[in-house]
């Protein structure tokens, strides 16, 4: 009897041929070119999974893969956790968003900077605000927002227009960190917000807001978003934790005396290449790096594993050589 690949097999058939491993002849008769076995070409029930069997465990990222599989296995629907709603606060007067930085104003790099980066992070960006340094605009945005995240740049420190603080007072905020022993980035915050229910307008099915204070300084709010943000983010999400890994590094770095830092690196086979450029309030070297290098009080020798906090986006990529630290214009910033 002649069949389609993966047609349904009759009944009692116990093995098929390939149409190109056989030939009937003249009187219909089959007659197989090759020997054959029994089941052969036959695909059988249950192959791959069978009834009740867990397919994949809790807390997979639902990739394409995942989406097929689902569907071959037969689900209709996939209870997944919603990707976490964040809001981004750009605040500062002193902020421009087009042109060449002038007049003691500067360029706002992280309003284009944080939506990419959150939403790498497998979260959804609702809104970006500029907010200048107005503390009655802040409040209203932070008591009235439905996003189960809000972040805000700039204003964590204690200076005349630095509104953060403040206004989490003023809400009856809870500041679950206000402050972290790390340069950059030392200023970073994360405060849970009073629920809508508790008056403080929205809040997400189970009332629970948090906010991510990262300090203005660029490379300071890219040490926060990796080591606050990151991980709230991937709680809220039900994402598992990558494995911490280690690397050695390819050159000394110098440390802050009592704080950890964080130092941007690219990875060229087994090392860790720290990068210039690594002042809080400069991009030059993240923009071009894999990670960043946890460097421990008073510095980190050639040769010493260190682990590495990996970038969203990490691959291997071409190191700009005149990046590398080791030149003369190593440099040794952290405020
Ligand atoms: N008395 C103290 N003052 C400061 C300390 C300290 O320990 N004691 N720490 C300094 C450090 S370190 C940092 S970091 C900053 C963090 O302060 P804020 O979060 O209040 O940040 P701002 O003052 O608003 O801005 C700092 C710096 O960054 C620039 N900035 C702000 N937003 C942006 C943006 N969107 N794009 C680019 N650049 C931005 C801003 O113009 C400032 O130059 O506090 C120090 N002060
Ligand atoms: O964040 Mo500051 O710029 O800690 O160094």
């Amino acid at each position: 009897m002649r069949i389609a690949t993966g047609a349904r097999i009759p009944r009692d058939t116990t093995a098929v041929i390939r149409s190109e491993h056989g030939h009937v002849d003249g009187k219909g008769r089959l007659h197989a070119q090759r020997e054959v076995v029994p089941g052969q070409d036959i695909r059988p029930r249950g192959q791959e999974c069978r009834a009740g069997e867990r397919l994949l465990p809790s807390g997979t990222l639902v990739t394409p893969a995942v989406l097929g599989l689902a569907a071959a296995a037969g689900y209709d629907t996939l209870y997944v956790a919603a990707r976490p709603r964040v809001e981004v606060l750009v605040l500062g007067d002193e902020l421009l968003t087009k042109g060449l930085p002038q007049d003691g104003l500067i360029r706002d790099a992280l309003g284009p900077m944080l939506p990419p980066w959150v939403r790498a992070l497998g979260a959804e960006v609702t809104a970006v605000r500029r907010l200048g340094d107005d503390a009655e605009a802040l409040y209203e945005a932070l008591a009235t927002s439905t996003a189960e995240v809000l972040v805000t740049t700039g204003g964590t420190a204690s200076g005349p227009v630095d509104h953060v603080h403040p206004t989490l007072r003023r809400l009856g905020a809870e500041l679950l960190v206000d402050g972290v022993a790390v340069r950059p980035g030392h200023p970073m915050l994360l405060a849970r917000l009073p629920s809508g229910e508790e008056g403080a307008g929205g809040a997400d099915s189970a009332g629970v807001r948090h906010l991510v204070g990262l300090p203005g300084n660029p490379l300071a709010a890219v040490s926060g978003l990796l080591t606050l943000a990151e991980p709230l983010l991937r709680g809220l999400a039900s994402r598992p934790a990558a494995e911490p890994y280690t690397a050695p590094l390819r050159a000394d770095v110098h440390g802050h005396p009592q704080d950890t830092r964080l130092v941007p690196v690219v990875l060229r086979g087994e090392h860790a290449i720290p990068l210039h450029y690594n002042g809080p309030a400069m991009l030059r070297g993240i923009a071009v790096a894999d990670g960043l290098a946890v460097i421990p009080p008073g510095g980190a020798r050639r040769g010493r594993e260190l682990e590495i906090l990996d970038l969203p986006w990490t691959e291997p990529g071409v190191l700009p050589g005149e990046l590398g630290i080791g030149g003369p214009d190593d440099e040794v910033c952290f405020t």
